[in-house]
């Protein structure tokens, strides 16, 4: 049973489907401070947040079994990645679940600060009837800077459109193309800065977004200027903000997100007659709260089931199209790892890969970690090895990874051969994916098989001579092992081969003794692919 811990407010509705699930049993436990969650996080398989928790290294080395931390949300400046990555800990957000909700916000913001309406507001419910205090502006007619052209920049763009404004886009990804869909200027910071009428902000925070709004830029900011940020607290400089607003460069700024949450009391944008704020709000919409809840559900529920999952934080994306082509290859590779690493004697010094076939023409990066964590885990422990961390505890432990590419497959429309080197053997397996059929080993060392990777395996070298499949069967059977497929490989009539038995249970090491004890039997070796 997996167990699913919940420590920021998440939509009930949104988790349904792990609350549903047989295999795991949810706690919601919101509001635990740092030292409450390093006390029980041991007992959790997954953790679900939103921003409020700090994920700290401390509580993920308390986490001894966890897996996943899945973040109902797109931010994870919560969460220590590198921390995570360290530890094979998963990190999945829910990115698109609430673009539409913080773009609508962001409105919501810039309107507000236009109009001053939390202003209005507040004296009119006070009784005073203000008419003259609060003159506002139009949009339409206005230029827009944005600050970030992904999904929610780009969303804003889209509408502030329809509000008859000019919009000036800056994204270090933003291409000519794609501004030109959009009908919005390619511009840059300054020209931003020192031109437009309102600015918003849509970046992730980063060393590079820090302050990226600062005393330098406010002080050559067209004045008049209204400033939205619905991003991150810090990628405005606050203190230079308060400062910019007082000397009348800023007419007005609208904040969501702060440098610190919640604010200090004494914070300097409380109070300020320019600058309206609301609490983390963005993503705070009964439809965004169900979207981000049920993605992260959706994956997290993956993750613990040993499936294929999207969203990944601590690794490289993989594209929709990519995934569709290596899912059915995820469970092969491993599997292919893992049987040659149960072969090789000595430390594992490379793992070389080479992909052929239909293989070759996609970026194989995924199925590599899911190919080194079959090597490592056979040593490491499965438990200790997973996608995340595989290609970084490969690294820490000095074993070189060499991938290659052949766009032509010897017999196959697809295979993965995998070469373990160490300081005195090598040892090669080859895999493929048969139409119909399912993965099969074809190739181990230089012989030629035709085998199903899965369960307990025998692996006999043996002299090609007659009489000793009988033997070695005999022997099995007399022991009470049986077998339920059988291949030989050979390179000549009476020379070396070998064969490989799939037996219905493992065998005892005294019995793989007793095999090498055959006449003409060289080596015998247990290999479990579970
Ligand atoms: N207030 C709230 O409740 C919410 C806040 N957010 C925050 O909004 C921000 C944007 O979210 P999304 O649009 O979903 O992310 P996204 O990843 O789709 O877009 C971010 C964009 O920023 C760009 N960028 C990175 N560095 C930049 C730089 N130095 N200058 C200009 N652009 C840069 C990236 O290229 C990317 O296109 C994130 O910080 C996210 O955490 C998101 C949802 C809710
Ligand atoms: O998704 C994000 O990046 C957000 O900032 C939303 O944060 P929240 O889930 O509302 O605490």
């Amino acid at each position: 049973m997996f167990k699913v811990l919940v420590s920021d407010p998440i939509s009930d509705l949104g988790i349904q489907k792990l609350v549903d699930a047989e295999d795991v049993t949810v706690d919601k436990k919101p509001g635990l401070s740092e030292d409450e969650l390093v006390a029980i996080i041991g007992d959790y398989d997954a953790l679900l947040v939103r921003s409020q928790t700090r994920v700290t290294a401390r509580i993920m080395d308390a986490g001894k079994s966890l897996k996943v931390v899945g973040r109902a949300g797109v931010g994870v400046d919560n969460i220590d990645l590198e921390a995570a990555t360290q530890r094979g800990i998963i990190v999945i957000n829910a990115p698109d679940g609430n673009t539409i909700t913080t773009c609508e916000h962001t409105f919501a913001m810039m309107m507000a600060v236009a109009r001053h309406i939390p202003q209005a507001y507040l004296k009119t419910v006070g009784g005073e009837w203000d008419r003259k205090s609060f003159l506002g502006v139009e949009l339409r007619g206005k230029i827009l800077g944005v600050l970030g052209m992904g999904r929610i920049g780009s969303e804003v763009a889209k509408r502030a459109k329809a509000f008859g404004m000019e919009i000036w886009g800056y994204d270090p990804f933003l291409t000519e193309e794609r501004a030109e869909k959009l009908g919005i200027r390619m511009s840059s910071v300054d020209d931003i800065v020192r031109n437009a009428d309102f600015m918003t902000v849509h970046t992730p925070l980063t060393p590079e977004t820090r302050h990226m709004i600062s005393r330098p830029q406010f002080e050559v900011m067209k004045k008049g200027m209204r400033i939205v940020n619905c991003a991150r607290g810090g990628i405005i400089d606050e203190l230079a903000l308060v400062e910019a607003a007082d000397q009348g460069i800023v007419a007005g700024a609208a904040f969501d997100v702060f440098e610190v949450e919640p604010p200090a009391a004494d914070h300097p944008f409380l109070n300020h007659p320019k600058i309206i704020v609301t609490p983390h709000l963005g993503a705070s919409t009964v439809e965004a709260q169900e979207n981000v809840a049920i993605d992260v559900s959706e994956q997290v529920l993956n993750i613990l089931r040993d499936k294929p999952f999207l969203n990944a934080v601590n690794m490289p994306p993989i594209p929709a199209n990519v995934l569709n082509k290596l899912q059915p290859y995820f469970g092969l590779g491993e599997k292919l790892g893992s049987f040659v690493s149960q072969l090789i004697e000595g430390a594992v010094e490379e793992i070389s890969v080479s992909y052929a076939g239909e293989l070759a023409e996609v970026d194989t990066q995924p199925l590599t970690r899911y190919i080194v964590r079959g090597v490592l885990s056979h040593h490491l422990g499965a438990e200790q090895v997973n996608v995340v961390n595989s290609l970084h505890l490969a690294k820490g432990r000095h074993v070189n990874i060499v991938v290659s590419n052949s766009h032509a497959a010897r017999d196959f429309t697809n295979s993965i051969t995998v070469v373990l080197r160490s300081k005195t053997a090598t040892r090669l397996v080859t895999g493929t994916m048969l139409t119909g059929y399912g993965p099969r080993i074809v190739q181990i060392d230089r012989f030629t098989v035709d085998v199903a990777p899965q369960g307990n395996l025998i692996l006999v070298s043996h002299n090609d001579k007659p009489g000793i499949i009988g033997s070695v069967g005999t022997l099995l059977g007399d022991n009470g092992v049986n077998i339920a497929a059988m291949q030989v490989g050979r390179e000549l009539e009476g020379g070396a081969a070998i064969m490989v038995l799939t037996v219905d249970k493992g065998a005892s090491k005294e019995l793989i003794a007793k095999l090498v004890e055959l006449p003409d039997l060289n080596k015998a070796k247990e290999i479990n692919l579970y």
